[in-house]
């Protein structure tokens, strides 16, 4: 029995500018999936999901017949999960040149899904690495980002960047364009918060709902470069360690997105709280629609107000975490 886990992130910037060549930089933050592979007699995968939905699952898969959960779960949100689950150990039993073999599967996870923190990317990381593992192999950090790409570029219909991937697996800031992946060093404290409005996106439908508009309007094609732009001012900035002007480009970054038609109105509603309450800056993270944004304040107010905006569900602070995809004791 092998445990692996891996991080959850946030963006400082560049989601959605990042799958057309555009630079990101995400951020692994301390929440974390946590899978758990066991080997079987037989070749069919037994998944049991604790944190999917309030209740979990517990669904077999493979062999003949593919059962149907032990409780009502919608069968949209299995097959996707039953998608990343199926992915990831495809790849790696394909890393360790092994033909088939059936596991039993735990994961368990405290990253909210579908919010934009990066909850199906840690998911995959760690299970491509338990796995691996359980079959007495290892890959290193870098090898294991890979693969988790190609399961959640096939997920989402062919539409993904390395971004959300790179960084669960190596941890850290990262910054990523097109397959060129690294980690930034030296970068300063970053006081994240985090608002989730309970809610979820559909990241497949929007990055193609981004893709649409690209090409029937040049302003949107101008919108994902001047993402661009935000994000190399971005880089800069943190190298300099100068948080405010970070905090500033987030709020731009923000209002890009949001012409990009990937916010929303509790996205945009705790934003706003966040400004008010002097946050450096605010901005959503992930693919939108619903979810989470990310806020910038060394103080306690940002935190404070998203508690008592109605629309913001929950709100935690959320430190940079620098390990990356781990095997758990
Ligand atoms: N705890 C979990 N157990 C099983 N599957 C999960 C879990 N967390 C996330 N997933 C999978 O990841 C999907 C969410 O991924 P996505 O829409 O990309 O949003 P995000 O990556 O921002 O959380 C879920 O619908 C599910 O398929
Ligand atoms: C919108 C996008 O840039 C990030 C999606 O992040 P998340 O799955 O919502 O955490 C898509 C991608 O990079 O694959
Ligand atoms: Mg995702």
């Amino acid at each position: 029995m092998t445990t692996s886990s891996a991080p959850g992130k946030v963006y400082l910037f560049g989601e959605h500018a990042v799958v057309y060549g555009e630079p990101a930089v995400p951020c692994a933050i301390q929440r974390r999936a946590r899978v758990t592979v066991e080997e079987r007699d037989d070749d069919r995968l037994q998944v049991q999901a604790n944190d999917l939905t309030l209740d979990g699952f517990t669904v077999t898969w493979g062999g003949e017949t593919n059962d149907r959960p032990d409780v009502d779960v919608p069968a949209p949100l299995v097959e996707a999960a039953m998608g990343y689950i199926d992915g990831a150990i495809e790849q790696a039993l394909d890393a360790v040149d092994v033909e088939e073999c059936g596991f039993d599967i735990t994961v368990e996870s405290d990253i909210p899904l579908g919010a934009g923190l990066g909850s199906s990317a840690a998911v995959v990381v760690a299970g491509i690495d338990a796995a691996v593992r359980e079959l007495g192999g290892e890959l290193d950090a870098q090898a294991v980002a890979e693969r988790a790409y190609e399961v959640e570029y096939e997920v989402q219909s062919g539409e993904a960047s390395r971004a959300d991937t790179f960084c669960s697996a190596v941890g850290g800031a990262v910054r990523v364009r097109g397959d060129d992946c690294r980690r930034l060093d030296d970068v300063p404290t970053l006081p994240f918060v985090v608002g989730y409005d309970g809610g979820t996106g559909d990241t497949g439908e929007l990055v193609a709902g981004v893709r649409e508009l690209r090409e029937e309007y040049d302003f949107a094609a101008d919108t994902v470069e001047s993402i661009g732009d935000i994000v190399r001012k971005g880089e800069a900035a943190l190298q300099r360690g100068d948080i405010e002007e970070v905090g500033r480009l987030m709020d731009f970054n923000h209002g890009l997105l949001s012409a990009l038609g990937v916010s929303a109105r509790s996205l945009d509603t705790m934003v706003w709280a966040a400004r008010e309450a002097d946050a450096l800056g605010a901005k959503l993270t992930g693919a939108g629609g619903g979810g989470c944004i990310v806020a910038l304040d060394r103080t306690e107010q940002t935190h404070t107000a998203l508690e008592y905006t109605p629309g913001c569900e929950t709100a935690f602070r959320a430190a940079l975490d620098t390990d990356g995809v781990r095997v758990e004791e």
